[in-house]
């Protein structure tokens, strides 16, 4: 049995849904709207199992699933090595998400990554604490940072609400997803042009030692097919 992990809820459940219809296959929850049961039809020997997305990359690199739809950034942040655990069957072009940093609007010293690095260096001579970072993607923003010669900065836990840090003087910097710009806006924040960290979209996954069974082999090419 293939058991394909799909987000719970949301857009990213009602278009994971649409990318499988499309292809043949029907996807669908069982029972009341609060059941996390679903059906899979037009496929044989794959079960739905319902799951949030922050859990799918985890889930898929234990080998309790064997396919699984999440965000590429979701992947990235979760998996230390998620090259040797999964492999990317395919990029489903919804979902689209920037992992971006942002400043305060009023930083009008403040345009590029050069500028923000600058402000750091300062930062803790002037605060006696360095620049905090709110972030829930620590991983990717350390490492990103780390690649661009950014090393004055704290990172903040922040595991929502990321954009209301700033104001509430928990943060004076975030890094989180965007993709319509609304939230950054709403709270006064720019993004710096240069400072794009990840570019995420809804992709396929499949545990990498099941993509190669015959199993997974066939269900994808029915996909393809579709
Ligand atoms: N505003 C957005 N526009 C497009 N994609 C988004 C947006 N917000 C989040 N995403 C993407 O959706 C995926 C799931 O995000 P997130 O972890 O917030 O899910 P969630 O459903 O809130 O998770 P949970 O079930 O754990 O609460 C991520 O890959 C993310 O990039
Ligand atoms: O650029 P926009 O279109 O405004 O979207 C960006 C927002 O969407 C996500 O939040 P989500 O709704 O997933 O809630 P969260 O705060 O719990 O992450 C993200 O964390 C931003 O806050």
């Amino acid at each position: 049995m293939i058991r394909l992990g799909v987000p719970s809820k949301g857009r990213l459940m009602e278009q994971t849904f649409d990318w499988f219809a499309a292809r043949g296959v029907a996807l669908s929850r069982s029972g009341s709207d609060r059941e996390y049961a679903g059906r899979v039809q037009g496929a044989d020997g794959v079960s739905l199992v319902l799951l949030s997305a922050g859990e799918i990359p985890r889930e898929l690199a234990a080998g309790r699933i064997e396919l699984g739809v999440t965000g590429t950034d979701l992947v990235r942040e979760k998996l230390a090595g998620w090259r040797s655990d999964v492999a990317e069957v395919a990029p489903m072009g919804f979902g689209h998400a920037d992992l971006i940093l942002a400043v305060p609007d009023c930083w009008r010293d403040c345009e590029n990554l050069d500028d923000f690095a600058a402000i750091a260096r300062d930062f803790r001579a002037a605060h006696g604490f360095r620049l905090r970072i709110a972030t829930k993607y620590h991983r990717l923003v350390r490492a990103w940072l780390a690649g661009h010669e950014v090393a004055d900065y704290q990172l903040v836990d922040s595991q929502g609400a990321t954009e209301g840090t700033v104001a509430n003087q928990t943060a004076e910097a975030i890094a989180d997803i965007t993709s319509s710009g609304e939230t950054l806006r709403a709270n006064h924040l720019k993004i710096l042009p240069d400072a794009l960290i990840l570019a995420s979209q809804a992709t396929l996954f499949a545990n990498r030692a099941a993509a190669e069974t015959a199993e997974v082999r066939a269900f994808l090419s029915l996909l393809a097919e579709g």
